[in-house]
């Protein structure tokens, strides 16, 4: 996932090493010490980015097939290798051969670091990050390192690993967490779907619904998206699969009516979650508007989460913005990250639209759903070891 812009940050990391060091001058020493610790593991159970497929568990067939994905950047020149022994005499911490640490006081200046800036800009745009993330990127950038007294023992490394991390934090926001949310609200917790059609929105309802049954909580998938031919049936049997109920109507019904049904099925039963699925039907805006005010009105969801695809990039981007300023939305799930190696619409949409990502879809079984947690997503950008 992300590998391109993963293999270009390496690359921008070390430019912006070698200007500080340049900008030092003599005023570096190596140094041998133990530095970044080992990838920690998620919580228990959670995998961070690549989770364990299930055994067996397919899902029903595609409506449409999944689309190639898109072709990887070159790799760019392969990091230097570590021998394993010398990670274990640390004990799970991995050393740095070495590590270039500041002798003297250093202030660097917009100068010393102009070129790997320009080039950081560059690449970020290159990977589909917006035009106005990246500004925000190389703006914090430049506050973090320029002008700023750095102190004697401080590691190169460091202050370009804080400097990249801190900005790429900032823009993805604190994200959110579904399990803490349903905690704190009332049962049942009603999530309304929306997304536009064959971003993967119907596998993704199933994927929530699937992960909070793992976690220990009851749920109804209200079949809304009555619009689309073939709709009903693929969440019922996302639904029969999954062994969680489906509240369904005919075809052509209204989904308004469908999903009201649903919640009144969830209070009769006791019920901790409602994912409400609706249709996709950005092509006629106004049609879209009209439902889902009805449906607001009468579900009164909780939160609105809008689904759309990774490897859409900025065009995902765009489209959650319109959504957002159209009919509002609370969160996003990025779908199909597993086949996007630039990230740009992952990076770009929590500071875009200002909501926060919920969930990246990471393939077709319903297993691969990965809770959006920036840390770890920053993490596995910047490579959690030199
Ligand atoms: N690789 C990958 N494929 C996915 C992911 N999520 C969904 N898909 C695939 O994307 C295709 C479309 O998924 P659907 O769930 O049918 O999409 P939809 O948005 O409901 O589309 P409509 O049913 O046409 O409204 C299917 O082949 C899914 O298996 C993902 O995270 N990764």
């Amino acid at each position: 996932m992300f590998e391109g812009l993963k293999n270009k940050l390496q690359n921008i990391k070390e430019k912006f090493g070698h200007s500080i060091q340049d900008a030092a001058g003599e005023a570096v020493r190596e140094e041998v010490r133990p530095e970044i610790p080992a990838p920690a593991p998620a919580e228990v159970g959670e995998p961070v980015f690549e989770p364990e497929k299930p055994a067996v568990e397919p899902l029903p067939e595609p409506l449409a097939p999944a689309p190639e994905p898109a072709p990887r950047a070159p790799a760019p020149a392969a990091p230097e290798v570590r021998p394993a022994e010398e990670r274990k005499r640390f004990g799970g911490l991995v050393s740095r051969v070495k590590t270039l640490v500041l002798e003297r006081e250093l202030v660097i200046s917009e100068k010393d670091i102009e070129e790997p800036l320009f080039e950081l800009e560059m690449v970020l745009l290159e990977n589909d990050v917006a035009l106005e993330v990246t500004d925000a990127i190389i703006g914090y950038m430049r506050e973090d390192l320029v002008g700023s007294h750095r102190k004697i023992g401080t590691s190169v490394d460091e202050i370009v690993m804080s400097a990249l991390r801190g900005a790429l934090l900032k823009v993805l926001g604190e994200g959110l967490d579904l399990l803490e949310y349903i905690k704190a609200h009332d049962r049942p917790v009603k999530i309304l779907i929306t997304g536009v059609n064959g971003t993967g929105k119907t596998t993704s309802i199933a994927k929530i619904a699937h992960y909070l049954k793992a976690n220990g909580h009851s749920v109804v998938i209200g079949a809304g998206d009555t619009f689309r031919a073939g709709a009903i049936d693929q969440i019922a049997e996302h639904g029969r699969r999954l062994d969680i109920k489906v509240i369904k109507h005919q075809e052509g019904s209204d989904p308004a009516a469908v999903l009201y049904d649903s919640v009144e099925y969830a209070r009769g039963h006791g019920i901790d979650v409602v994912l409400a699925d609706t249709a996709g039907r950005f092509h006629n805006r106004k049609n879209l508007m009209n439902q889902l005010e009805k449906i607001r009105r009468v579900m009164k969801p909780d939160l609105v989460v809008y689904v759309d695809e990774a490897v859409a990039g900025n065009d995902a981007v765009v489209r959650a913005k319109d959504f957002n300023d159209l009919v509002g939305t609370d969160a996003v799930m990025l779908t199909k990250a597993d086949m996007d190696s630039r990230g740009g619409a992952a990076i770009s949409i929590a500071q875009t639209i200002g909501k926060p990502i919920l969930f990246l879809g990471t393939g077709q079984a319903y297993s691969d759903i990965v809770p959006f947690r920036p840390e770890a997503v920053v993490g596995e950008l910047l490579g959690a070891e030199e």
